[in-house]
């Protein structure tokens, strides 16, 4: 038997960095997935799919509005990679984004954090994100606004 080729979805992902002064290098909100789901309990950078026909600005800031609470201003693509699941295969892009209003809450997760690139590292993170994470305490992502 030929097994099933998971199907692939565009996935934008929000790097936000923690409001005020930098104490300790600049931090980024990361948020864990609920548990029972698929990639239980692993870290994620904020954001989900892509819709038909949205942007992926427009997705990111309606991802980040529905699970956060927060009204976002979305900059530029710093990051691309694609990872294949057993269920999923993800088209992963990641954006600079910052908060303009709201509080984020963790509506659509099970906690939210502020974390370093280093602090990341040691973080059960989703397997398609494993490559980014490389790329930001690298600095290979360039200019993070
Ligand atoms: N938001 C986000 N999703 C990621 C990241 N890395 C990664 O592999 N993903 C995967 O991309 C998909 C994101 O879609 P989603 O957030 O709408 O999916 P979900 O499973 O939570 O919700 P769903 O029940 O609506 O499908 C998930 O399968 C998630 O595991 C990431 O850094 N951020």
């Amino acid at each position: 038997m030929t097994r099933a080729v998971p199907r692939t979805v565009r996935v934008v992902a929000a790097l936000i960095p923690r409001p005020g002064p930098e104490d300790g290098g600049p931090r980024y909100l990361v948020q864990q997935r609920l548990p029972g789901g698929s990639r239980a309990l692993l870290w994620e950078f904020p954001g989900g799919k892509v819709e038909a026909g949205e942007t992926d600005e427009a997705a990111l800031a309606r991802e980040c509005r529905e699970e956060l609470d927060v009204e976002l201003s979305v900059g530029r693509r710093l990051w691309e990679g694609r990872h294949t699941y057993p269920d999923l295969t993800v088209e992963l892009v990641l954006l600079a984004a910052t908060i303009v209003s709201g509080e984020p809450k963790p509506l659509g997760a099970h906690q939210l954090a502020f974390h370093t690139p280093t602090e990341m590292q040691a973080l059960p993170f989703c397997e398609a994100d494993i490559p980014l994470l490389d790329d930001l305490l690298a600095g290979r992502l360039g200019a993070l606004d």
